[in-house]
C-alpha cells in the first residue's frame, strides 16, 4: 500500500477510537491529508521548513489533559505497550499527527506534483526533509502543550539513557513550558534480567536533572517503574526479577 493510500486509510476516519482524543472527532479527515500533502508536495525534499508544516499543526491541533504526557526516548516499544495497558497516558502517538506518521516515509519533488514513490533522503543525507521536520515540529507542538507531571520513559540498558542529541533532549525538553510543567518525572527502564544499575544517579540521568532543574522544574527519576515493570514482564513470566508476592 503505498504511503498515501496508507496515511489516507489511517486518516480516512477508521481510525480507533482507542486513539482519538475526544477532540478529533470534528476534524475534516480530507482535508487534513490534503494539507499533510501540501507541506511537502512539489517542494524540495531537502528544504522543508517548519512553516510548512505549520497549517497542518493548526487544522489538527489536539491537546493532551495535564499530567497525562508521555514522552520517551530508545524506548519506543515499551512507551506503547504501556500507553494500550495505560489508558490514560498518552504518548505523541496517540494524537492524530504521531499516529498517521508513525513508520511511514514521504516526500515529494520540487519539478513534480507527485509524491515521490521511489526514493526519500534521510536525515544523515540532508536533515531538512520531510520526515525529520515532521517528527521536530510535532514532538515540538506535543512538549509545549504538556501541563502538569510530565513523564519520560528511558532505555537504563544503554550507557546513556539520556541523549541530549535525541529528539527528546533536544526539542521536547527545551520545549515544556515551566509555566504549565511543574515535574519532570523519568522512568529509567532496564531489559528484564539485566542487572539494573542504578541509571537515576548515573551522570546521564543527571545532565537531564540539569537540564530540567536549570529551568526551573523539579526532576524525579525511577529505576524500573512498576507498572511497567510489570508490562516488560508479560513477556517473562518467569523471570526471578518477574516472581511477586502479588
Ligand atoms: N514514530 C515516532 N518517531 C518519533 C517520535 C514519535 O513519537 N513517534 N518522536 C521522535 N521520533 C523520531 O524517532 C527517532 C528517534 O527516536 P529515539 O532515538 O528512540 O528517541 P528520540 O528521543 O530521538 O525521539 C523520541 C521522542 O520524540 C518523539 C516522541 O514524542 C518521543 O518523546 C527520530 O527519527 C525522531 O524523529
Amino acid at each position: 500500500m503505498s504511503s498515501e493510500s496508507l496515511t489516507f486509510h489511517r486518516l480516512g476516519c477508521h481510525h480507533p477510537s482507542q486513539l482519538v482524543l475526544p477532540d478529533l472527532r470534528s476534524k475534516d479527515c480530507p482535508k487534513i491529508l490534503d494539507t499533510f500533502k501540501n507541506a511537502f508536495i512539489a517542494k524540495n525534499a531537502c528544504d522543508i521548513t517548519k512553516e510548512d508544516y505549520e497549517p497542518l499543526l493548526h487544522l489538527a491541533d489536539q491537546t493532551v489533559p495535564c499530567n497525562k504526557t508521555l514522552f520517551w526516548s530508545k524506548s519506543k516499544e515499551l512507551a506503547h505497550q504501556f500507553t494500550r495497558v495505560q489508558s490514560g497516558l498518552f504518548t505523541l502517538e496517540d494524537t492524530l499527527l504521531g499516529y498517521l506518521g508513525d513508520d511511514l516515509t514521504w516526500c515529494g519533488d520540487a519539478r513534480s506534483a507527485e509524491l515521490n514513490h521511489q526514493s526519500c533522503p534521510h536525515w544523515h543525507e540532508c536533515p531538512s526533509n520531510p520526515v525529520s521536520v515532521f517528527w521536530n515540529v510535532i514532538s515540538q507542538k506535543f512538549a509545549e502543550s504538556a501541563c502538569g507531571v510530565a513523564q519520560v520513559m528511558l532505555n537504563g540498558s544503554l550507557s546513556e539513557p539520556f541523549s541530549k542529541y535525541s529528539t527528546f533532549g533536544s526539542v521536547e525538553v527545551y520545549n515544556l513550558d515551566p509555566r504549565k510543567v511543574h515535574t519532570v518525572q523519568a522512568w529509567v527502564m532496564h531489559d528484564v534480567g539485566e542487572t539494573s544499575s542504578n541509571s537515576c544517579s548515573s551522570v546521564s540521568i543527571n545532565e537531564l536533572k540539569l537540564i530540567v532543574s536549570k529551568r526551573n522544574m523539579t526532576f524525579t527519576c525511577q529505576n524500573n517503574y512498576r507498572p511497567a515493570r510489570l508490562v516488560q514482564c508479560v513477556k517473562h513470566p518467569e523471570h526471578s526479577s518477574c516472581a511477586s508476592n502479588i
